[in-house]
């Protein structure tokens, strides 16, 4: 039985008299993968940052476990949860757009590699020897995800599918227990979108982590997910495998009565 990586109790969120989350509950497991869908304003991009750190919740816990002990996540900050090995992307890529590929994906590993204060000034043999593995887990990641062809051309000038792989990339350079994904196939085209499929798979498979993402894309959250919660009106409406999900009524409905594959 997989370990509880992640765990969300009774979270609430409320913007002035609005309740964006309601009393959410939920638990990831390690290596899990895993969809959040509901209805546009059900509350998914508000717990998504508040899973992440950069919203505090008005009320519940969200914990990470890391090294064996379990961490509050809740309004600690990226940085502070990204040593804790949570990492995210966004629903607008968030590249630095000037910098390269590779430039980019090295500013995520810096994180994990840096020096400390005295070797970077002094470049003592610790200090090139840091400089050797980023730049070999630059090179590793590049190869590995098949960036090698636009390793070196600047971020913004990448088609918008590849933009979206990079951005992914980099969130894995941080060494991460758990990625969330924020409507990863936004704005691709059905073969992006399977290109995409591939790589969230792999990128599971092979980091021994767990992924998290919300997709209003049905037909990637049922070939990917293995299991889904549902959030309508901030409370989480139904949770199962795709199979129990797209066969809950309630869940039906909430889809305005149409069939849940179709929704958008
Ligand atoms: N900063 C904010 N201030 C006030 N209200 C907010 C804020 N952020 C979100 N909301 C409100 O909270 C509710 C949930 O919004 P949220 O963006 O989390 O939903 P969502 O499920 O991500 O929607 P979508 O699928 O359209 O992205 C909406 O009614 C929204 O207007």
């Amino acid at each position: 039985m997989a370990e509880k990586l992640l765990t969300v109790r009774n979270v609430t969120r409320q913007f002035g008299g609005l309740t964006a989350v309601n009393d959410v509950s939920m638990t990831i497991y390690d290596n899990e993968l895993v969809a959040l869908i509901g209805p546009n304003g059900a509350g998914k991009t508000t717990l998504f940052n508040m899973l992440s750190g950069l919203l505090p919740a008005t009320s519940g816990t969200i914990a990470i476990r890391h090294d064996g002990r379990f961490y509050k996540v809740s309004g600690k900050g990226a940085t502070s949860v990204a040593q804790h090995g949570i990492s995210r992307t966004f629903q607008n890529i968030r590249l630095f757009g000037d910098m390269t590929v590779r430039e980019n994906i090295m500013a995520a590993l810096n994180n994990q590699f840096k020096e400390n204060f005295w070797s970077t000034i002094f470049h003592t043999p610790g200090y090139y020897r840091a400089e050797r593995k980023m730049n070999d887990e630059a090179q590793k990641l590049i190869d590995r995800y098949h960036l090698t062809a636009v390793a070196d051309s600047p971020a913004n000038k990448l088609p918008y599918g590849m933009q979206r792989r990079v951005e992914i990339v980099r969130a894995l350079a941080t060494n991460p227990k758990i990625i969330f994904l924020d409507e990863p196939a936004a704005g691709m085209n059905p073969e992006e979108t399977a290109e995409l499929t591939k790589m969230i798979r792999q990128l599971r498979d092979e980091n021994n982590l767990a992924v998290l993402l919300i997709e209003h894309d049905m037909s990637l959250v049922m070939s990917l997910a293995e299991r889904i919660y549902v959030l309508d009106q901030g409370e989480v409406l139904a949770s199962g495998t795709p199979k129990e999900v797209s066969q809950n009524p309630a869940v039906v409905k909430a889809y305005l009565g149409g069939d849940i594959n179709a929704a958008g």
